[in-house]
């Protein structure tokens, strides 16, 4: 069964950590990927950049990238950018009988409780799971998460392909450090910045003058 993925963000800017896990996950799930900005996040402050700018962000950083794409759909839809709504609209597109995947980061995996009838999500998509820098899910998940998740956890692409929904697989790919806060921040104060995200995005961030960028130091006083 083909297994479509969605890789979720805000992507305030895109940074190689995206891409390094968005090609790990095309390569070891066997799958192309669809990176999908969030329009409006329910869960954190209004992005630094505008939906526009970071799809075109995501654009560039794909270009040329064999499996990865850019899906629009939750900035079309425009209002808050629930995942399981967009699942539910995933699924009303593919069937019931679809194998679908969400890729998150382990930050993400340990907020999962917090989302939007996190659990109802577990019947329309499995987890693909990317470990992050200083989160590790090996020391415990919280309480009703660890609870729920138990004996759900896959060990090969081929039991997601298995089934529609359900799964969370540990996608095992090396530590990305990178963050889009230290991005924005690097960006706002002057430090070292584009060798963290691809060339095409360093460009519009300055073209754009995001972040901050180009800002002119005011002068001493
Ligand atoms: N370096 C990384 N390694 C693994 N997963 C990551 C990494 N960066 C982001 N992710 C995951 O990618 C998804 C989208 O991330 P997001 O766009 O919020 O980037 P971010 O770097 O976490 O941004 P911010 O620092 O603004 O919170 C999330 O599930 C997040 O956990
Ligand atoms: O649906 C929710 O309640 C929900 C809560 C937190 C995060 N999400 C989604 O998780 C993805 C990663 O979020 P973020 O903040 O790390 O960019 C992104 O697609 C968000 O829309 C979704």
């Amino acid at each position: 069964m083909p297994l479509t993925v969605f890789y979720g963000g805000t992507f305030d800017p895109v940074h190689d950590g995206h891409l390094a896990v968005a090609r790990h996950a095309r390569d070891h799930l066997d799958a192309s990927i669809a990176l999908m900005p969030a329009a409006d996040p329910p869960h954190r402050d209004t992005p630094g950049a505008s939906a526009t700018h970071r799809a075109r962000m995501l654009d560039l950083a794909v270009a040329g990238e064999p499996g990865l794409r850019v899906d629009r759909r939750e900035l079309r839809r425009g209002s808050r950018s629930y995942s399981i709504d967009t699942l539910r609209e995933v699924r009303a597109e593919l069937g019931d009988d679809a194998s679908v995947a969400l890729l998150i980061g382990a930050d993400s995996l340990l907020g999962l409780a917090g989302w939007k009838d996190w659990q109802a999500m577990f019947e329309l998509s499995h987890f693909v799971v990317a470990e992050r820098a200083g989160m590790t899910i090996d020391g415990g998940l919280p309480g009703s998460l660890d609870a729920f998740i138990d004996g759900r956890w896959a060990t090969s692409a081929a039991e997601l392909r298995a089934s529609p929904a359900g799964r969370l697989l540990r996608l095992g790919q090396p530590l990305q450090p990178e963050s889009a806060t230290d991005v924005r921040q690097r960006v706002r104060t002057g430090q070292p910045w584009h060798d963290l995200v691809p060339p095409a995005v360093a460009g519009y961030i300055e073209r754009h003058r995001l972040y901050g960028a180009g800002a002119v130091a005011p002068a001493s006083l």
